[in-house]
């Protein structure tokens, strides 16, 4: 498994850190950080997809975003100085494997390789890039586009080869994903079958055109 935050660690570093680093197994359903503990320690994900969860302000959880294998976790709280607690809840969504470096073997790979900790602020550029995007999604685009973006952006997460690609997901988490009602996400998947685009399943949505998908997502 490649991670891209280990990416410039030449081999012998990058054996290092993760003959350091515990192997967790988890299976579909597992909380692997909850939201609001206290943290000690980043995860790398080396197999399974997981769900970022935060509690909305009437209590309820939404799903804000999908982690795979090469992504990591677990760096916020970290990065914010003693002590602090998750920012939101990571939940297996399969059977799942991660490794995990403790606080300080990971002050450790930042304070050594001075390489690696600019490749995190890369990292995390990339990702107010991808929030900054979907704040401007959330304010001006409507919701079919925003459907139409994120079931492609999940059929890339998913792609296992060329052929339809099977997005194992709930049209409940699909509507939080896309921050829509699950009756007018339901709608537009609906569509998205009628022509053709999709095949929907219980608790799944099978991507069939990924050319006109991306066509319509703009
Ligand atoms: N919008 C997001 N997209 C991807 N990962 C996130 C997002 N928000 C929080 N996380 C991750 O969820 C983790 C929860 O624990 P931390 O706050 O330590 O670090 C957090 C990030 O790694």
């Amino acid at each position: 498994m490649d991670w891209p935050l280990l990416a410039s660690l030449d081999e012998d570093e990058r054996g290092r850190v993760l003959s350091a680093a515990r192997r967790r197994a988890y299976a579909r359903g597992d909380v692997l950080v909850r939201e609001g503990e206290p943290s000690d320690s980043l995860h790398l994900v080396a197999s399974g997809r997981l769900a970022v969860r935060v509690t909305t302000r009437d209590g309820d959880n939404a799903t804000i975003n999908l982690l795979g294998p090469g992504d990591y976790f677990g760096e916020l709280s970290l990065l914010e100085g003693q002590p602090s607690a998750r920012s939101a809840t990571i939940v297996a969504l399969e059977p799942a494997q991660t490794l995990s470096l403790s606080a300080a073997e990971f002050r450790d790979l930042r304070t050594r390789h001075r390489a690696a900790d600019h490749l995190l602020l890369t990292l995390m550029a990339r990702r107010v890039e991808e929030l900054s995007g979907r704040l401007l999604e959330a304010m001006y685009d409507g919701l079919d586009q925003r459907v139409h973006r994120r079931l492609g952006e999940l059929a890339e997460l998913y792609a296992d080869g060329r052929g339809p690609t099977t997005i194992p997901l709930t049209q409940e988490h699909l509507a939080e994903l896309v921050g829509g009602t699950r009756p007018s996400v339901n709608q537009i998947l609906r569509r998205l079958e009628d022509q053709g685009v999709v095949a929907l399943g219980r608790g799944k949505v099978t991507v069939l055109d990924r050319a006109r998908l991306d066509a319509e997502a703009g």
